[in-house]
């Protein structure tokens, strides 16, 4: 077996399912056998930003690795922000680049796509991945790759594999099979963890669940959910975590927003004498806006593979471990003293199909409407108010850019759901977004993948704009998005109110055999809820801050 193949059927064992890329001189080589052997199902698009959101999206809804593979230079310096995007939000993907060979290095010239050294593009992987190597000493490459792949599931973060063109073909010893790396866990300081844990929780007057991202990247939402149950206590989700738990019977009480939320809900957990943070990344994004400052002395955070209870850290504590032992252990606690229900949130719904412009929360309407009617489909979202969008739309299946916040995401990453799942998608994408990667739609047809996007156009920059409306940069170009929509090979409809948006979305619906662009007219100034709320809170902070 040659070092590509010996590569391609690591990936597989390690729970891979398909690859996105786009090939150059340095990656052909890989990307022959790649389409040859037929391991894995390979999917190229037109931009390298695209490989890299739709592998993230791929890899956050299997729960598993997904590879973006790129050229060397030109192709991987392109993506080093998707994989950053990655890093942040815990997906696991795959880098794999075509790199210089051992007769590039040796000629004493400059390498065309080489930057500042011929290993300038590893040093940059180095600061977006959490393992990284170059595969050249055929010898080490077996345990070399088993090595990073391992990291790229314990971690659940991004790794990079540089592998040299001139050594593709020769002749590889395969992978050992793949045993997941069990995390040795100290039991001592497990044990001791969860009996403070515990502890506490049987003092607590009004302790919380705050669930987060991380218990989805390591698959351990059932648990989390019976632990919940057990628990008996009022479960609440972050904003990246939006969707999670979602339909497991828990009293979950709705997502934190912090000044921008639900008051009653933002008090729940904000006042609690003991918030219990399972997978919680802290981030501005999700505790950014707190009504108070989170008094992190109080709260129990387990996440990174560790546990934190006040100045205490225990190390080396992975999640699924911790939650396992809780549940274990943990019995129903006398402050449940009455059975924590489940807030039902009330989504806008029942659209009025009239002449109205359309706003943001309408179009949350009109797709709730549409998920009572024919049952949720997946969502994927951009950076933009049509992100905050979401959070007016009942759970589903949700991929979006939630803390590191950057656009281009949507479409790729509807490209990347519906590889991974086979479910067509709903995408949302403002029009700035729309501008960065909405192109990629015409390599829809060639993969038969036939999402329904829907285009905020309301010909501006408008999230920048609610900070800072005296900006003419915010003002975008008016565009025919729904005539794009047909040249890129789809259906393209432009809707400029609630009758036809409604009407739109059911022609869309009925129709499997193309991706729609439904491109929504909206006011510059008509906000979704949430993003009002954001604007709101935020603004107030800096008041009080006196910026
Ligand atoms: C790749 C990239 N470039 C720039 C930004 C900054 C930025 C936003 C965030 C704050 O960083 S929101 C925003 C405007 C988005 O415009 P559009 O897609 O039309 O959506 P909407 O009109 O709903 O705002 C920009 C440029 C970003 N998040 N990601
Ligand atoms: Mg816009």
């Amino acid at each position: 077996m040659n070092l590509a193949e010996v590569l391609l059927n690591a990936l597989k064992d390690h729970g891979v399912e398909e690859i996105f890329g786009i090939p150059g001189d340095f990656a052909l080589p890989f990307f022959k056998v790649a389409e040859e052997s037929e391991i894995l199902p390979l999917y190229t698009f037109s931009h390298e930003p695209t490989v890299g959101y739709a592998a993230d999206a791929a890899a956050r809804c299997h729960g598993k690795p997904s590879v973006a593979a790129i050229t060397y230079g030109a192709g991987g310096f392109n993506m080093v922000n998707p994989i950053a995007a990655a890093y942040a939000e815990k997906s696991p993907v795959v880098v794999i680049s075509g790199g210089p060979g051992e007769g590039d290095r040796s000629t004493g010239l400059l390498v065309h796509h080489q930057a500042k050294s011929l290993n300038s593009q590893l040093e940059v992987y180095k600061e977006v991945t959490c393992d990284q190597v170059i595969l050249n000493d055929i010898a080490r490459a077996p345990e070399d790759i088993a090595r990073v792949l391992a990291s790229c599931i314990k971690h659940s973060r991004p790794v990079y594999i540089e592998i040299p063109r001139d050594l593709v073909f020769h002749d590889c010893e395969e992978v050992v099979s793949y045993k997941p790396d069990t995390q040795q866990v100290h039991e001592a300081a497990l044990d001791a963890c969860v009996s403070a844990t515990l502890e506490q929780l049987q003092r607590a007057k009004s302790p919380v669940l705050v669930v987060g991202v991380e218990i989805r990247r390591f698959g351990i939402e059932q648990e989390t959910a019976a632990l919940a149950k057990r628990l008996g206590i009022p479960v609440v989700t972050t904003l990246m975590g939006r969707g999670l738990l979602n339909g497991m019977d828990v009293p979950l009480q709705g997502t934190y927003l912090g000044g921008a939320g639900d008051p009653e809900l933002t008090r729940l957990v904000e006042e609690s004498d003991m918030p219990v943070l399972l997978g919680v990344i802290l981030t501005d994004g999700n505790f950014g806006v707190s009504e108070k400052k989170m008094d992190f002395r109080k709260i129990i955070l387990a996440s990174d593979g560790n546990v934190s209870m006040g100045y205490h850290i225990y190390p080396e504590i992975p999640l699924q471990s911790f939650i396992s032992e809780l549940n274990r252990r943990a019995h129903n606690l006398e402050s449940a003293s009455k059975p924590v229900l489940p807030v039902a949130q009330n989504y806008p719904c029942n659209l009025q199909a009239d002449e109205q412009k359309i706003t943001p929360t309408d179009i949350a309407a009109a797709i709730n409407d549409l998920f009572h009617k024919q049952g949720a489909m997946p969502i994927a979202a951009d950076m933009g108010d049509c992100f905050f969008t979401t959070l007016d739309i009942e759970e589903t299946d949700l991929v979006a850019p939630g803390f590191y916040a950057t656009m281009g995401f949507g479409v790729p990453a509807g490209f990347g759901m519906q590889a991974a799942t086979g479910k067509r998608p709903i995408v949302l994408v403002g029009d700035g977004a729309f501008q960065m990667t909405g192109w990629e739609l015409l390599n829809a047809r060639r993969y038969g993948w036939n999402p329904i996007v829907i285009v905020f156009n309301n010909s501006s920059w408008e999230m920048l704009r609610t900070f800072q409306p005296e900006s003419k940069f915010n003002d975008l170009p008016q565009l025919n998005y729904a005539g794009i929509g047909n040249e890129l090979g789809g259906v393209g409809q432009r809707v400029t109110n609630r009758a036809e948006l409604q009407t739109a979305l059911g022609t869309a619906v009925a129709d499997e055999d193309n991706f729609y662009l439904i491109e929504a007219i909206i006011e510059s100034g008509d906000l979704s809820n949430t993003l009002s709320n954001f604007v709101a809170g935020i603004t107030k902070m800096r008041e009080a801050a006196g910026q």
